[in-house]
């Protein structure tokens, strides 16, 4: 899905300006990185993609949707293709690997047979299948990070959203989540995520998109940056 963002502005209560008049282009199919200290925005601009938050003036257009005109029955429909993985994982620590990922499939009224097939091609994919059984807490860091991914892209999402997904990692741990985002976005699902990660926009080239205080202070396409060098 393409994205087109213009003249964004979110104030929270009272009035922290969390992003101000931001635009922003992303083409179906890209992996954009968001940088910026903490604070800068990276977050919250995400978390309006995924029509968690909603900008207080501008336009945001995802695919075919108005995230800004879009009525709550429409929500569910548009999180569909959307996957979401953040730093704290947010697996459900009552269920095994397998069901927190089949989970997602029954909620949206897939019959059995087709969740059970599907879950065990992600899990095989991510290399979760031998661990189906575990739950959350007997896994480690980077197997829970696996299966937050793997619960996020079973649906096939066009649009993946990902905060700091190597975040609390080790480098090796790191770099093979980013073999799997890189692999599922040449799938042709759009990649955006947030990160403090220089090692890996270092050795992971893509579009780096730079916040500060809220604003887009720079956008290189091949992403050759140092994070806070210039700060
Ligand atoms: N729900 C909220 N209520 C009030 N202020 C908020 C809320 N969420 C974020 N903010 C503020 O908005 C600004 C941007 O925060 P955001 O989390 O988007 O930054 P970030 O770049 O993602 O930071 P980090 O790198 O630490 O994750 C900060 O000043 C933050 O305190």
């Amino acid at each position: 899905m393409d994205i087109r963002m213009a003249g964004v502005t979110k104030i929270f209560h009272p009035d922290i300006v969390a992003l101000e008049d931001v635009y922003l282009n992303v083409k179906r199919g890209e992996f954009v990185y968001f940088v910026g200290h903490t604070g800068s925005g990276k977050t919250t601009l995400l978390r309006m993609l995924n029509r968690e938050l909603s900008p207080s003036s501008g336009q945001i257009i995802v695919g075919k949707h108005n995230l800004r005109k879009m009525r709550l029955g429409q929500l569910p429909f548009y999180r569909r293709q959307v996957g979401v993985v953040f730093q704290d994982f947010k697996l459900l620590p009552h269920l095994n690997a397998a069901e927190n990922v089949a989970f997602v499939l029954e909620a949206i009224g897939m019959p059995g047979r087709q969740v059970a097939e599907r879950v065990k091609a992600i899990l095989t994919k991510l290399d979760l299948w031998k661990r189906r059984f575990l739950y959350p807490e007997q896994m480690s860091g980077g197997e829970q990070q696996r299966l937050a991914i793997a619960r996020a892209v079973v649906n096939m999402p066009s649009l993946l959203i990902a905060d700091e997904p190597t975040g609390n990692l080790d480098m090796e741990t790191a770099e093979s989540i980013m073999d799997i985002l890189f692999s599922i976005n040449a799938s042709g699902t759009t990649v955006l995520m947030a990160t403090h990660n220089q090692y890996v926009v270092d050795a992971f080239r893509a579009r780096v998109v730079r916040l500060s205080r809220g604003r887009i202070v720079s956008d290189e396409p091949r992403g050759e940056v140092e994070l806070y060098g210039d700060l």
